[in-house]
């Protein structure tokens, strides 16, 4: 049976933990919280068959099972106790879905989440509700999150009176003892939250995470709404709540410079696999993904030379309701791992996939074969099988350019040639990702490895196949 929360917290004589007594059997620095192949896939939201596909080989044409958004797609790692792990990357990649799962705010489409060693995964509602008060949530939108009818005191004091804890005045001393400790005045007790600004208003968001004693505190992007002046001051208070309330933090941000201003190890994530977790120095200094190398290249420089030097990612992310095989960033990678059957050159295979990847986007005009061998191979093509399938590739597209120039003026898109020269980019594509993007190892095994740290000795996770 779970242990019962209130009376350990009625114990609580200050506003922190009372000295001596740990709310948890797991020691500073052991895993906490140990998420394990963590799945949560959505079904589609929008469209009248929302989350049906169609199959329209069969009769009825529908039903073959649902088409389901995979946010987060077997992610594994852990979380010790009184660190810091930050989760960063881009938008959509599942940051939020991941730590509201975790909190069991969804419901985990598969996998464990091991937390002070109870499986929460597993758990039922009322043994969730217990939990809640050890493990709490702090959103972006500090002023979504507070109900502008009730007073800054009452906000603060509900979780704990959902929980039972304390009796009226006690918890009035509590909540008046919070606003001090998040930097704000107790007398603001009474206030309601339009008198407050956005960084206060987070402020109180924490005051009211904390009254209930957690141990784990998800934080979704909480300073991201905040004026970046106020940020730093906001970041800092919950670094000393952290030391003081002996907290540990999920801290999701996309933006890196928060993420290395309060963490303690970073995870990366994209596409709803985590694809690097070192030590925060660790995986500044020394990223060893392409994808994490490619967030810190997009970092605004003040120097603006350097920031012209800097590549950004090709392509968009595709989408999670069918994503790549093998390593989901292989389809933007710039450091791709060349098929091996071919023994191409670093140059040729450097040559080629800029090539495949302009075909595929339909990033260039079509012109003829010789003009585009000169724009993408320096004149000379691979040799061998490569340099047949690229000539082939070539003759498709380059063949295109001849029937739509020499047509009478039609566009390619309205003319019946157009349609034509469409299959040819189609045929192209498909010709040239089958024989290259598709046998590449990072298509056909999902990486995981690790790597020797240059900073430290913590692990340094990296699931890109460069280093198998
Ligand atoms: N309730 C839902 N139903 C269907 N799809 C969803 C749902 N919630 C999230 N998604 C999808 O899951 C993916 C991950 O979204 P998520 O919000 O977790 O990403 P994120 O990294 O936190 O991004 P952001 O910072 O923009 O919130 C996205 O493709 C999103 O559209």
């Amino acid at each position: 049976m779970p242990a019962p929360t209130a009376p350990e917290v009625t114990a609580v004589s200050d506003v922190g933990r009372v000295t001596g007594e740990t709310a948890t059997d797991v020691d500073e620095g052991e895993s906490l919280l140990e998420v394990d192949g963590l799945k949560k896939y959505f079904a589609q939201e929008s469209g009248l068959l929302s989350g049906v596909s169609i199959d329209t080989s069969q009769f009825p044409p529908i039903d073959v099972g649902q088409e389901r958004v995979k946010a987060v797609d077997d992610v594994s790692f852990e979380v010790r106790r009184g660190e810091t792990l930050g989760l960063v990357g881009e938008s959509g990649c599942g940051k939020s879905t991941l730590g509201r799962t975790i909190l069991r705010l969804l419901e985990p489409t598969d996998g464990t989440i091991a937390f002070k060693g109870d499986d929460l995964a597993t758990l039922s509602g009322e043994a969730i509700r217990e939990k809640r008060s050890e493990m709490q949530m702090i959103f972006q939108d500090p002023q979504a999150s507070l109900d502008p009818r009730m007073t800054v005191g009452r906000i603060i004091e509900e979780p704990m009176r959902a929980h039972g804890m304390l009796d009226d005045e006690g918890r009035e001393a509590r909540a008046k003892e919070l606003l001090e400790k998040v930097g704000l005045d107790p007398h603001h007790y009474e206030r309601h939250p339009h008198a407050f600004s956005g960084g206060q208003r987070q402020r109180v968001n924490l005051a009211r995470a904390l009254s209930v004693d957690p141990d784990f505190v998800v934080c979704d992007e909480p300073v991201s709404a905040l004026d970046v002046s106020i940020q730093a001051q906001v970041l800092n208070t919950m670094d000393q709540l952290q030391d003081e309330f002996g907290l540990t933090y999920l801290f999701i941000a996309h933006d890196l410079s928060v993420i290395r201003h309060i963490s303690d190890r970073v995870a990366v994530m994209y596409l709803g696999n985590i694809v690097e977790l070192a030590d925060k120095e660790e995986l500044f200094e020394n990223p060893q993904h392409p994808y994490t190398e490619a967030l810190l290249e997009s970092i605004p420089v003040p120097d603006p030379r350097k920031r012209n030097a800097r590549g950004v990612l090709e392509g968009e992310v595709p989408s999670p309701v069918n994503p790549p095989s093998g390593c989901r960033f292989r389809t933007r990678c710039p450091k791709l791992i060349a098929p091996e059957r071919y023994e191409l050159t670093e140059e040729e295979w450097a040559h080629t996939r800029a090539f495949m990847r302009a075909v595929k986007r339909r990033g260039f005009e079509p012109t003829a074969a010789a003009d585009l061998e000169r724009e993408f191979f320096d004149g000379e093509l691979p040799g061998g099988e490569a340099g047949e399938i690229v000539a082939e590739a070539l003759e498709l597209i380059a063949t295109d350019s001849e029937r739509s120039a020499g047509g009478n003026g039609a566009s390619a898109e309205s003319s019946a040639d157009g349609e034509g020269a469409a299959v040819d980019w189609e045929t192209a594509t498909e010709r040239l990702l089958e024989a290259f993007a598709e046998q590449s190892i990072c298509a056909r095994e999902r990486p995981a490895y690790e790597v020797d740290p240059a900073y430290g000795s913590g692990t340094h996770y990296a699931a890109c196949h460069r280093h198998r």
